[in-house]
């Protein structure tokens, strides 16, 4: 069965391209017209991004308390993987210094002069670099963001050429950043294997050696319609687990929970995680991907950062076989990774559309 799932994908994925189409900068539009000219190509349709109607919060996790193997802590950890696929990490271990190094070096990258930003502009065929991504034909609604994506890890996929030497210390803080936040996943993945009662190599073997971190640094204009325009639109992560940092005071994430909208408000130095599509899918739907999207202020700029974690681009994306103990049929096909990536690259983002075509028929 795997196999006949693999050879769909490969025929669904022929002559697609892992690119986006180029778009202009909504920073410089914003900076020519002043913010309240919104071009057509950005209006979405009326109520499509209303303000989020959900009280609760999300589950927040103690990661020192999870390093010490507290049952309880444990307990909400699986919890909140299963019932909301998004929660807040508090009492990490990535160093205070590294986190804020971070975020000055985006907030400095994006202040810089529009022609510098250029030089590390996208190019046709790859996705790394300054512009956007999931854009596959003129007629989409277009996200109110730029952005900046570069792979991080394993440290061959870099492609320096469009790392920032500015500011000055761009390049090195995003790479203590990188190993800061690949430990962490390291280790919640590894609790996450326990909750599910595998036996502890089973994730990682199924994840071979070289996993991929790429990391996404978004920023958010402010626009005097923000209810008209997206900043990022619905979708669900497609890797095994997200990090979200958000860099500025201004909230904007938004989760979607049986079709009702929660805000999300950061903790004060805390993690925004959230399981992907992969984690999904390894747990044959145990853990969930959760639908979400990033709306916009109407005065204020917002920034933040996502460090994604996927397997090897070697690995085969489908259900681990000791999900699948209880006789339970295995709800997704099983692809070849970098199949996987060339779809996901390749289409525009929808909800769990992505998800969905992962289904076996
Ligand atoms: O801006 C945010 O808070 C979330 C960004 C996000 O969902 C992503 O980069 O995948
Ligand atoms: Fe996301």
């Amino acid at each position: 069965m795997a196999t006949s799932g693999r050879a769909k994908a490969v025929s669904r994925s022929e002559g697609k391209e892992m690119e986006s189409l180029p778009v202009p900068s909504v920073q410089e539009m914003v900076a020519a017209t002043g913010g309240t000219h919104v071009h057509p190509r950005y209006l979405r349709q009326a109520g499509e991004a209303i303000a989020a109607d959900g009280k609760a919060e999300i589950p927040v996790i103690d990661f020192q308390r999870l390093q010490l193997g507290h049952d309880e802590e444990m307990a909400c950890l699986h919890s909140a993987c299963q019932e909301w696929g998004f929660f807040q990490l508090i009492n990490h271990s990535v160093p205070e210094d590294v986190v804020e190094g971070m975020k000055a070096n985006v907030r400095g990258f994006f202040e810089l002069p529009a022609e510098i930003k250029k030089q590390f502009a996208q190019e046709r065929g790859k996705l790394d670099g300054y512009g956007q991504l999931f854009v596959v034909s003129e007629d989409q609604k277009l996200d109110w963001a730029d952005i900046l994506f570069l792979n991080t890890q394993p440290v061959e996929n870099r492609n320096i050429r469009f790392w920032p030497h500015q500011p000055a210390d761009f390049r090195s803080t995003l790479d203590k950043y990188s190993s800061a936040v690949k430990s962490i996943v390291d280790f919640l993945l590894a609790t996450m294997g326990k909750n599910l009662a595998l036996d502890p190599e089973v994730i990682a073997d199924k994840c071979g050696t070289g996993w991929i971190q790429a990391v996404r640094m978004n920023y958010y204009p402010p626009c005097a319609q923000a209810d008209k325009v997206i900043g990022f639109s619905p979708h669900s992560d497609s890797d095994l687990l997200t990090l979200v940092l958000q860099v500025n005071e201004v909230d904007g994430l938004q989760i979607r929970r049986n079709g009702v909208w929660f805000p999300v408000r950061p903790l004060e130095g805390a993690f925004i995680v959230n399981v992907g599509d992969i984690l999904q899918i390894f747990t044959n739907g145990r853990y969930k991907s959760v639908e979400h999207r990033a709306v916009i202020d109407m005065k204020k700029e917002r920034l933040s950062i996502a460090a994604f974690h996927s397997p090897s681009i070697h690995a085969i994306i489908g259900p681990l076989k000791e999900m699948l103990a209880n006789e339970d049929e295995a709800v997704y096909k099983s692809i070849d990774h970098d199949e996987f990536m060339k779809l996901f690259f390749s289409s525009k983002l929808e909800g769990k559309s992505f998800l969905e075509r992962m289904k076996k028929l």
